[in-house]
């Protein structure tokens, strides 16, 4: 529901909320130009006595004198029979140049505020206002979501490697500008609510007229008391009494207040106060304007700057959740089908294997209904079992095909029950690792709907898994099923291998350090930094293999850890791999698994190949942030990889301690023992705010959280949390 409203909304204030933003962020310039026209002395530099008194010597016909919200003085006056108005210097009252409204700024503000038509232009301006206000809280509460709830927010945002481009500039932009964009639309909403009398104006009091005067002979208003006692940032408008008529008086406005004041005497004749309810109004007016912070404008400007580019990327990703149902030759009506396939996705990349799913149930003589998980139906009159593919989001949350699926399931009428089977899809960095998957396996058990297996589960987009699983359906079905899955994959570099140093042979686990550069004469490598990930496609193989980047591309070349698997395909393809060779690999950027910006210690922890991005971060660490690496492997004599190059970059300060553990020396022990033996020290780095990066095996890393569980449980935190507020962030494989 909420997504509905935010795409309708969206898509209807697109186009007025364009001109809207636009003219809203070049209005934002004039009062940051007004003032950078003039100087702006601050509270307690200058009087009105004072400013009035210099600008009389230099305008003998000064009929008035007026602060604009920017700052800058203006001066009415008659010269030779004629009215001007000039923008003055209030510390000397000499002239700055003439002072007129610009017609280019008159112009946007009629475009801006009634689309350059009456008050049925003002009124969609109204209208315009309120959609965006309705698009900034509902996205609001979408990217609360889907960064794991409010406080999550505005910290760093977690990204999959699978993310298209859209959905995340949309995401990123939103949250930087989404507060500047609601306060703006706002206070649009109510300026024409009260134009449109929707909203009771607060009336501004004002003073009487006096009844009688001193009349006696004018004093010079640099002697006025009342104006001696205004402070000039409070100024609003001074209007000068005539000069021939000792009776008149002069007219003050203040951001407080309004008055008269005895030409003769300098006494406030008369005064009021315009009331907290009219002085918040006018408060209310100059922040959407800008006028009471020009710098506020600018903030305000800069976020409507962005309104174009979420506009561009919201339409995208409507259009691409569109076309994601992929469109199927003989996809069954659901009351046809024996097999219903419902699909659980958000970003999209689920419907390939769904895809798969379907091609191959056809081709094993299902006949099969493909469709999001909300459009679970309440009769399904032929089918013999339900699949379920779903992805996670959030913080385990639901994914977007899927948010109508289970308050649907409860309302399904207690005699229907299919035989079902669910695959999660999900990326095991999350904390809740397939957990909507989880959520719906329970509450199908709760309906005590038989099941066909057991809920299995598929890590970043594994190929192999998915296939592993079909085989397994197949078994459970009664019918010999093949699933072929081929990822849609971005273009590829040609890397040339250029160096390889070799390691672990002597302790059965061949490893190599392999450096890459671009194969063809002079081209460049990709852009990447340490933490990325390289998708190797070896020779044969459907499926890229990911390997975590040990430099970036600064350094010149592509580094990569590899450890030759029993069997592997990609591993054995690339440790066989000779100098002027090539392999051909995409970049997958991994923004999460990176040192969070800042000061703050960093505490590596690692074992085999997992040092490969932690070298990388250490290398980059030209700023000698406190950096401590924890890595295991098996003996320092066979497969100690980067240990010349970890001793120097020690005594360059780029690593503040090295602490090893080898599990094949004569003192065996794992990593887990070295950060256990140093509890007190990692307690203390915790506390200062540190940052723990994990790279390595599943095991490894499962045994460093219990390690690290026991070592914090003194400071009352543990893993989860530290998952949570982005301090802990594995890589695991
Ligand atoms: C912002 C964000 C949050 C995610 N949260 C989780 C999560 O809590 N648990 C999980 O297992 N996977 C999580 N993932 C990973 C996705 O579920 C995974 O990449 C999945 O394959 C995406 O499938 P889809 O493109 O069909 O939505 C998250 C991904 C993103 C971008």
């Amino acid at each position: 529901m909420l997504r509905r409203l935010h795409s309708f909304a969206g898509l209807v204030a697109a186009l007025f909320l364009l001109s809207t933003a636009i003219t809203g962020a070049l209005l934002s310039l004039e009062p940051a130009l007004q003032r950078a026209a003039a100087p702006v002395p601050a509270r307690g530099a200058l009087s009105v006595a004072d400013v009035a008194a210099k600008v009389l010597l230099v305008y003998p016909g000064t009929e008035q004198i007026e602060r604009l919200p920017s700052g800058a003085v203006v001066v009415y006056f008659t010269e030779d029979g004629q009215t001007a108005a000039d923008l003055i210097d209030p510390f000397t009252g000499t002239r700055l140049g003439t002072y007129q409204q610009s017609a280019v700024f008159a112009w946007l503000k009629d475009l801006h505020r009634a689309f350059l038509w009456d008050d049925k232009g003002r009124a969609g301006a109204g209208i315009v206002a309120l959609l965006l206000s309705v698009l900034c809280i509902s996205g609001l509460f979408l990217l609360a979501a889907r960064a794991g709830g409010w406080r999550q927010l505005f910290g760093p945002m977690r990204s999959a490697a699978s993310g298209t481009v859209s959905p995340r500039l949309h995401a990123e932009l939103a949250r930087i500008a989404a507060l500047g964009l609601l306060l703006s639309a706002l206070t649009g909403c109510w300026m024409s609510a009260l134009r449109f009398g929707l909203l009771t104006e607060a009336p501004e009091l004002e003073a009487d007229f006096p009844q009688s005067v001193a009349g006696t002979a004018a004093a010079p208003v640099g002697a006025l008391p009342a104006l001696q006692q205004t402070d000039l940032v409070d100024l609003h408008q001074l209007i000068f009494p005539s000069r021939t008529d000792l009776q008149d008086l002069y007219a003050l406005r203040t951001h407080q207040g309004s008055g008269y004041v005895d030409q003769a005497t300098g006494a406030w004749l008369s005064y009021a106060d315009y009331g907290s309810g009219a002085r918040l109004q006018t408060f209310i007016v100059e922040l959407h304007t800008g006028e009471a912070y020009w710098w506020l404008g600018l903030v305000f400007g800069v976020a409507a700057l962005t309104v174009p580019v979420l506009a561009v990327t919201g339409v995208q990703i409507w259009w691409q959740r569109r076309r994601a149902m992929p469109h199927l030759q003989g996809n069954s009506a659901a009351d046809l089908a024996d097999t219903i396939v419902l699909v659980g996705s958000e970003t999209n990349s689920t419907w390939g294997f769904a895809n798969a799913l379907f091609e191959g149930l056809k081709a094993a003589g299902c006949r099969v209904h493909l469709a999001p998980m909300d459009q679970l139906a309440n009769h399904y009159a032929k089918a013999e079992r339900l699949l379920i593919l779903t992805s996670t989001y959030g913080d385990g949350d639901v994914p977007a095909s899927a948010s109508q699926f289970l308050p649907k399931l409860q309302k399904l009428p207690p005699t229907l029950s299919l035989p079902f089977a669910v695959l999660g899809f999900g990326d095991r960095q999350f904390c809740s690792f397939c957990a909507f998957a989880d959520r719906v396996t329970k509450a199908l058990l709760q309906r005590q709907w038989p099941q066909l297996m057991a809920t299995d589960y598929v890590d970043r987009q594994s190929a192999a898994t998915f296939k592993h699983w079909g085989t397994a359906l197949g078994k459970a079905i009664g019918r010999p099923l093949t699933l072929h899955y081929t990822p849609e994959l971005p273009p590829s570099h040609t890397l040339m291998l250029v160096e390889r140093q070799n390691y672990g042979e002597a302790v059965q686990t061949p490893t190599c350090v392999l450096r890459f550069k671009a194969a063809a004469p002079g081209s460049a490598l990709p852009t990447f930094s340490a933490g990325d990930l390289v998708g190797i496609l070896p020779p044969g193989g459907a499926a890229p293999r990911f390997y975590s980047l040990a430099s970036a591309n600064t350094d010149g070349v592509l580094e990569i850890c590899v450890r030759q698997q029993e069997n592997g395909l990609c591993s054995g393809f690339l440790y066989n791999l000779k100098l002027g060779e090539t392999a051909a690999g995409f970049i997958q950027k991994n923004a999460r698994f990176k040192p969070a910006a800042g000061k703050s210690p960093i505490l590596l922890i690692g074992a085999g190949t997992g040092i490969g991005p932690l070298i990388g971060f250490i290398r980059a660490n030209s700023a000698q942030r406190p950096m401590y690496l924890y890595w295991g492997g098996r003996l320092a004599t066979a497969d100690f990889l980067y240990q010349d190059e970890l001793n120097s970059c020690l005594a360059e300060k780029r690593l503040t301690q090295l602490h090893t553990a080898f599990s094949r020396s004569a003192t065996p022990a794992y990593v887990q023992d070295a950060l256990q033996q140093d509890g007190a020290q990692i307690r203390a780095l915790m506390q200062a705010g540190g940052q723990i990066l994990i790279c390595g095996g599943r095991r490894m890393a499962s045994d460093v959280a219990t390690t690290l569980n026991t070592l914090l449980a003194p400071l009352a935190l543990d893993v989860e949390q530290l998952k949570k507020s982005g301090q802990y962030i594995e890589d695991s494989y």
